[in-house]
């Protein structure tokens, strides 16, 4: 078995082929910064700050803020290498038109419409567009060039621009982090998998909704079945920018 996983036909920057490995897991992979996306899943109030949806819902936040600074520190040693970065953001219309009625599995099954409706006084709005609820947070913030996304439903595949930005840019591997790995991490993954992108999720930069059994579920699931796992530190040590992360601070 080839010990580093290779997607066919790569090359790098400079024309050689599968330029960069990443020490991941179950093996390394080999990928090329100029087709490769760091792709940022719903870092939003809504999913790290105390007020948000998943703490109104009932789901501890209290451990997403080191995953705030690890999603920083990926985000520059991407941007350093020139990776594309994309961002999503998960909710729907401020009429909650786009998250569907009961005839959606989502209107059923989504915690924030069922947290508001469970709640019929609470002023607010949550994931809907224009609201601090979803907006980004201050810590992170998308520059020009890259590509910020709303996304409707967990993957940010479904009913998106992503597939066909994607491919219009050459990009085959994605670097996966956000919250929460569980359920939008491991949806967006899931489907890059059939669609054959090569899927690599930073562990640290990533935070599960519920109880941390969730967390090493979905990295369980996805290193044996879907992609690959790895960290923050190795993805910087790759790019060669953790030398350049210790002389700034
Ligand atoms: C629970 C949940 C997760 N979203 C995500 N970004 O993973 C939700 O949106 O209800």
């Amino acid at each position: 078995m080839d010990p580093v996983a290779k997607p066919a036909g790569y090359t790098d920057p400079q024309g050689r082929q599968g330029g960069l490995t990443l020490a991941a897991r179950p093996e390394p992979i080999a990928f090329d910064a100029s087709a490769t996306a760091l792709i940022v899943v719903d870092m939003q109030n809504a999913y790290t700050t105390p007020g948000g949806y998943l703490d109104l819902a009932g789901f501890d936040v209290s451990g997403t803020g080191p995953v705030v600074a690890q999603i920083a520190r990926a985000v520059r040693a991407a941007r350093a290498a020139g990776i594309r970065i994309v961002w999503f953001q998960n909710g729907w219309d401020p009429d909650y038109v786009e998250a569907g009625g009961p005839g959606s599995p989502n209107w059923h099954k989504s915690n924030a419409l069922k947290t508001m409706r469970a709640r019929p006084g609470m002023n607010e709005r949550l994931l809907a567009r224009g609201t601090w609820d979803y907006a980004l947070v201050d810590a992170l913030k998308p520059e020009p060039g890259d590509i910020v996304l709303g996304k409707p439903r967990y993957s940010g595949f479904y009913n998106t621009q992503l597939d066909s930005l994607l491919r219009a840019a050459g990009i085959r591997t994605l670097v996966f982090t956000g919250i929460a790995t569980n359920v939008c991490v491991e949806s967006t993954l899931r489907d890059g998998f059939f669609l054959e992108y090569f899927g690599i999720v930073l562990a640290d930069a990533t935070h599960q909704a519920g109880p941390p059994a969730l967390q090493a579920g979905a990295l369980a699931n996805i290193e044996t079945f879907f992609g690959w796992v790895s960290d923050v530190a190795a993805f910087e040590a790759t790019l060669g920018a953790d030398g350049a992360r210790t002389a700034a601070e």
